[in-house]
């Protein structure tokens, strides 16, 4: 996946805001990439031109070297908040997918188990989403999403509403999942624990205009689960991460950089 030099720019000539500006990413494919960075610099917008929701207003997003002509299933996106069918049970909405896809009833019906079984939602097939908790029916999102077996997984902060406990639970059944199946996935998240827990690499954005400032490689080895956050590398990474993403926010906020004077020992020379 490939964003060459795209720019995005909203409202009408005389009041345009330019959101991204030269923003240039390449993902491989079947690698884990987390988007970090201040409220507002642009992730949802990198997430909504890959999935073809929008198109650049310059440059060219490429997804297996194609440019990206619209939305496709093979691109599934997973949101924070809930998109479930409320009027479908947990197995018609995770066949739903394979159902438009053209597969025969009972291939989807079977695929739809295979997925949900993973997510291990097998026992509520039958339940409407609003009987399951919050963490349930983004199980039910993902193994919706996984079910198209899309080659590019999207993931705009599926995890932000979800309590500590229960986000502990699905990053670790994430990490699973993606180390069975292998899709490219890019992760926009605020959390920079779940940033380093998850991602091969770490891209960290900086506002007006939204762009990458810097990437992190997470030298932790696969596989993994949640008990990487107690290796010292762990709180390595997140010290670059929170040093970058603290001078990003002052800015996104207008504030005075502490470190103005102190430039030589600043992360972002590194
Ligand atoms: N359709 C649109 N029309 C006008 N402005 C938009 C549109 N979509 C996004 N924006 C603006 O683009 C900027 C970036 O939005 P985006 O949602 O991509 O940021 P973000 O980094 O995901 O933010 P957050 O972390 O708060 O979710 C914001 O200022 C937003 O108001």
């Amino acid at each position: 996946m490939t964003l060459d030099e795209v720019s995005v720019a909203f409202g009408p000539e005389k009041r345009r805001k330019t959101i991204l500006s030269s923003l240039t990413m390449h993902v491989e494919p079947g690698e884990f990439v987390a988007l970090l960075g201040p409220s507002g610099c642009g992730k949802s917008t990198v997430l909504n031109l890959v999935a073809g929701y929008l198109k650049p207003s310059t440059g060219a997003v490429l997804v297996d070297s194609k440019p990206v002509a619209g939305p496709d299933p093979q691109r599934g996106m997973v949101f924070q908040q809930h998109t479930l069918f409320p009027w479908k049970t947990v197995q018609e909405n995770v066949e739903f997918g394979p159902k438009m896809a053209g597969q025969p009833k009972a291939t989807a019906e079977a695929t739809a188990r295979t997925f949900l079984d993973m997510v291990g939602l097998s026992k509520v097939a039958d339940h409407y989403p609003s009987q399951l908790s919050g963490g349930m029916q983004h199980r039910v999102e993902i193994a919706r999403a996984l079910a198209n077996y899309p080659g590019v997984l999207l993931m705009d902060e599926p995890f932000g509403a979800l309590d500590a406990q229960t986000r502990l639970v699905m990053q670790d059944g994430l990490l699973k999942l993606w180390e069975q199946l292998k899709p490219t996935v890019l992760f926009v998240t605020h959390d920079i624990d779940e940033a380093v827990l998850l991602a091969d690499r770490i891209l960290i954005m900086g506002v007006s205009p939204g762009r990458v400032i810097s990437e992190i490689e997470v030298d932790i080895e696969r596989p993994r689960n949640v008990r990487a956050m107690t290796d010292p590398r762990f709180g390595r990474l997140k010290g670059q991460c929170l040093d970058l993403l603290e001078r990003e926010s002052r800015k996104a906020f207008g504030l005075q950089d502490d470190d103005d004077t102190d430039d030589e020992a600043s992360p972002l020379r590194a």
